[in-house]
């Protein structure tokens, strides 16, 4: 395997404020990097750190196996990276676009292969129209497109679905996975959402105030033992009994007035409901979800919700 990013003991403050706090993690050739965090969680400063475009407190960075303080331009020349809205010109049409960010990474193409990374974003049949004309989502693409103008083989994206709509969002996913099959560039993606990182990524870190969580492959994170289900039942004591008395007496991890729950794996959900109802528990409903969600549910709400307007 060989690593692309490696990023050893990181750590950014602002004055008194730790953004990123002791940070590594190790991206290696042909990954989808799922980036993941709640608002403020430190992914914005670490992208920007590895971009050079803030310098760490500590710690090091290596980027196909170059330290990024001595090898800059090695690394920017392989790097493309699409960070919050792409700054594009809106008076130039998508075309013109490319062709002025080709000129600027001193990269010459011919019309055919301009044509063609156009086409790879879905953007071809919209070549000559203007960028003022482009969706949110379009602009995102044709950001990519920029990106890749000069055939990197790092692309690094800092929330690309951020303001999309369902469509624009299934776009950029679908975009980032050929991305990766296709194209077989490695791809770093930061999000704040777990169902968007869990459909693209083959691994992802999670951080929370600067500090990592968790990272691990996809289906080592998502392991189908992980599922938690939620009870609400109008019988709640009866339930109880029951499950205690039975086989999921181990399973049992939390009771109180929101519910039971448990945890199983995904494929006894279907069992347990059946016993439920044999017993003539009367159920309000069964919520099952995974508990790494559940997990990054709890930290990225904790301290983040506005309270309820009382009149
Ligand atoms: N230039 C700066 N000066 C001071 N504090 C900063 C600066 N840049 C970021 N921060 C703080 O660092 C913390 C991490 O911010 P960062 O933007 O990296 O988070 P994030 O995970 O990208 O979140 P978001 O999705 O909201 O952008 C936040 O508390 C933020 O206010």
């Amino acid at each position: 395997m060989e690593a692309i990013i490696k990023v050893s003991h990181l750590t950014k403050t602002f004055r008194e404020l730790t953004a990123v706090n002791d940070l590594s993690f190790t991206v290696q050739k042909g990954d989808v990097y799922g980036f993941l965090g709640q608002n403020g969680a430190g992914k914005s400063t670490s992208i920007r750190m590895l971009l050079t475009l803030i310098q760490p407190t500590s710690g090091s960075i290596e980027v196909f196996g170059y330290n990024l303080q001595h090898h800059r331009k090695e690394i920017l020349r392989n790097t493309g990276a699409v960070i919050e809205r792409p700054d594009l010109y809106k008076y130039l049409s998508a075309y013109e676009t490319l062709q002025l960010f080709a000129a600027m990474s001193s990269v010459k193409l011919t019309r055919q292969q301009y044509m063609d990374q156009l086409e790879l974003v879905g953007l071809a049949q919209r070549a000559n129209s203007k960028v003022r004309t482009f969706s949110q989502g379009m602009k995102q693409r044709l950001g990519i497109a920029v990106a890749l103008v000069h055939n990197p083989e790092l692309i690094v994206l800092d929330e690309p679905t951020n303001g999309l709509d369902p469509q624009g969002i299934a776009d950029m996913r679908n975009l980032i996975l050929m991305l990766r099959e296709k194209m077989k560039k490695t791809v770093l993606v930061s999000s704040h959402l777990l169902s968007e990182v869990e459909q693209i990524a083959n691994r992802m870190l999670i951080i929370d105030k600067g500090k990592k969580l968790v990272e691990g492959t996809v289906s080592e994170l998502f392991h189908p033992d992980d599922t938690v289900v939620l009870i609400e039942t109008t019988n709640q004591p009866a339930c109880e009994e029951l499950l205690r008395n039975s086989n999921y007496a181990t399973q049992l991890i939390g009771i109180d007035a929101a519910g039971i729950e448990l945890k199983l794996r995904k494929e006894e959900v279907p069992v347990l409901t059946k016993m439920l109802i044999e017993n003539n528990i009367s159920i309000l409903g069964i919520h099952a979800c995974h508990s790494l969600e559940d997990y990054f549910l709890k930290i990225t709400t904790a301290n983040q919700h506005v309270e309820p307007f009382k009149n």
